[in-house]
């Protein structure tokens, strides 16, 4: 099969480094370092504009992604803000904001948004994974991965063998969605 290029937008080393690992050899992932701005919404509002914005500056075929960890206590929320959450109260203060609460339950989301260029709108991939808030657990290579533990899984994220998140992460979920969606579009050229 030959190689497809793909353009992915993120500020994120971390997140591109995944994308690589699972999309493989078939995908040529080429990066634009760029954290775009985000607007407040949900996060499938985020990815798109955010794919819209990208997609002015790439003049081309790009996708981005918006990534969330929603606690069930909370409704969903820090959902698509957990970023900030996680820059301001840290891995305990995730843990902090649910004490009182005996549902620990949550879910780690990813919403790709992709468009094959600047006059179409984007479509969207939904990759969900449920899971429970913990005590920090494993590395802080990325992000909330110690604090998060997938159901069916004995460890967080941050435990769990990189090569084995990325072939049940919610990244993981949504990129195959998209991976689909481009072989069937390479299909019908
Ligand atoms: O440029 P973009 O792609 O937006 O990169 P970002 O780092 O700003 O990413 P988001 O806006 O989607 O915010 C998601 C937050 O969750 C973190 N994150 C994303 N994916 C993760 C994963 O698989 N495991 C742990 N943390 C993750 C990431 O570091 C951010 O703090
Ligand atoms: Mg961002």
């Amino acid at each position: 099969m030959a190689t497809q290029k793909l353009v992915f937008v993120t500020g994120n080393k971390n997140k591109l480094a995944e994308a690589r690992g699972i999309l493989g050899d078939h995908f040529q992932l080429e990066s634009v370092n760029i954290d775009l701005p985000e607007l407040q919404g949900t996060s499938q509002e985020i990815a798109s504009e955010k794919c819209r914005l990208a997609a002015k500056i790439v003049n081309g075929p790009v996708f981005v992604e918006d990534t969330g960890l929603g606690f069930n206590a909370l409704n969903g929320l820090p959902g698509p803000y957990i970023k900030w959450f996680l820059e301001s109260v840290g891995l305990e203060g995730l843990n902090k904001m649910l004490v009182g609460f005996s549902d620990k339950g949550a879910a780690a989301y990813c919403n790709i948004a992709y468009t094959t260029g600047p006059d179409n709108e984007p479509i969207l991939f939904e990759g969900r994974v449920e899971g429970k808030i913990v005590d920090a657990r494993g590395p802080t290579r990325f992000g909330w991965d110690p604090v998060f533990q997938p159901d069916g899984y004995g460890q967080t994220y941050a435990e769990i063998d990189a090569s084995v998140k990325n072939t049940m992460s919610h990244r993981f979920l949504a990129l195959c969605k998209l991976r689909e969606h481009l072989a069937k579009q390479e299909a019908q050229a």
